[in-house]
C-alpha cells in the first residue's frame, strides 16, 4: 500500500487508527522526516478540528509591520507600520524609505556626517508617514496603528491628524528622546492611546523550503 508515494515495507508500520492512516518509522517517531510530516498530514481527526495555532490578530498585524519593515533600505533601523480599521481590514502600510522619485542610491543613508545634508534625516519618510499616505480608505478615522518603533514627534502629529486612536508599538528603545516625550504628551492631549505589544508567540517563521504543502491533503 501506498501513502503519498511512501511504501509500506519491513523498515516502516501501517497504522491505522481512529486518527486517520499512517506509515512510521523511527525517524518519523523522532519526528525529524518527510515521514512525521506525512503522520500529520493523514491525522483525519485533526484535519476536521479548527486550527488553534492560528495567528491572532495583534500578531498578525504585527508581522505586517516587521514584515513591511524588511523592505526598508536604511542599514541601521527598518521601521515598518500596519494601520487597520475597526473592522480588522488593512487600511495601509508603509516602511521608512527615500520619497518617490528620490534616489536612494544617491541620496545619503549615513547618519554620522557633520554636513545635516549629507545625512538620511533630511530624506527619509518615517514608515508611520508611508502607512497613512499609502491608504486605501477615505479616511483613517477611529484605526489603530501597529508600529516597530514608538513614532517620534513628525509622526505623532500625522497620527492624530489622520484620525487614528490607538498606537500599538514593539520598541520604545527612544523612550528617553524629548521627541518621544513629545509624541507622549501630544497623544495625551490628543486622546490617541498607545500601548506597547506584547507578543504571544516568540517568533513566527516562513521558511519557504520547510512548506510542507502535503498538509491540505
Ligand atoms: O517614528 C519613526 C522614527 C524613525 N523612523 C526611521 C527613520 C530612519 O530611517 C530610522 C532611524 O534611524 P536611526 O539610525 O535609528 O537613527 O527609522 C521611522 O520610520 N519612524
Ligand atoms: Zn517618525
Amino acid at each position: 500500500m501506498s501513502t503519498d508515494g511512501f511504501e509500506a515495507s519491513d523498515e516502516k508500520t501501517l497504522n491505522v487508527t481512529l486518527n486517520g492512516l499512517y506509515i512510521e518509522d523511527e525517524e518519523a517517531k523522532a519526528g525529524n522526516s518527510n515521514q512525521a510530516k506525512i503522520i500529520r498530514s493523514c491525522n483525519y481527526r485533526d484535519l476536521e478540528k479548527k486550527r488553534e495555532d492560528y495567528l491572532e490578530w495583534p500578531e498578525y498585524f504585527m508581522a505586517v509591520a516587521f514584515l513591511s519593515a524588511m523592505r526598508s533600505k536604511d542599514p541601521c533601523t527598518q521601521v515598518g507600520a500596519c494601520i487597520i480599521d475597526t473592522n480588522n481590514r488593512i487600511v495601509g502600510v508603509g516602511y521608512n524609505g527615500m520619497p518617490i522619485g528620490c534616489s536612494d542610491e544617491i541620496l545619503p543613508w549615513g547618519k554620522t556626517s557633520s554636513k545635516p545634508l549629507e545625512t538620511k534625516y533630511m530624506y527619509v519618510c518615517h514608515a508611520e508617514m508611508n502607512a497613512i499616505m499609502n491608504k486605501n480608505s477615505a479616511d483613517l478615522k477611529g484605526c489603530t496603528l501597529y508600529v516597530a518603533l514608538f513614532p517620534c514627534n513628525e509622526c505623532a502629529k500625522l497620527i492624530i491628524q489622520a484620525g487614528i486612536k490607538l498606537v500599538v508599538y514593539m520598541s520604545d528603545k527612544h523612550k528617553n528622546k524629548p521627541s518621544t516625550e513629545a509624541s507622549k504628551l501630544m497623544f495625551n492631549m490628543a486622546g490617541v492611546k498607545y500601548q506597547q505589544f506584547v507578543p504571544k508567540k516568540s517568533k513566527i517563521v516562513i521558511d519557504f523550503e520547510e512548506i510542507d504543502w502535503n498538509m491540505s491533503v
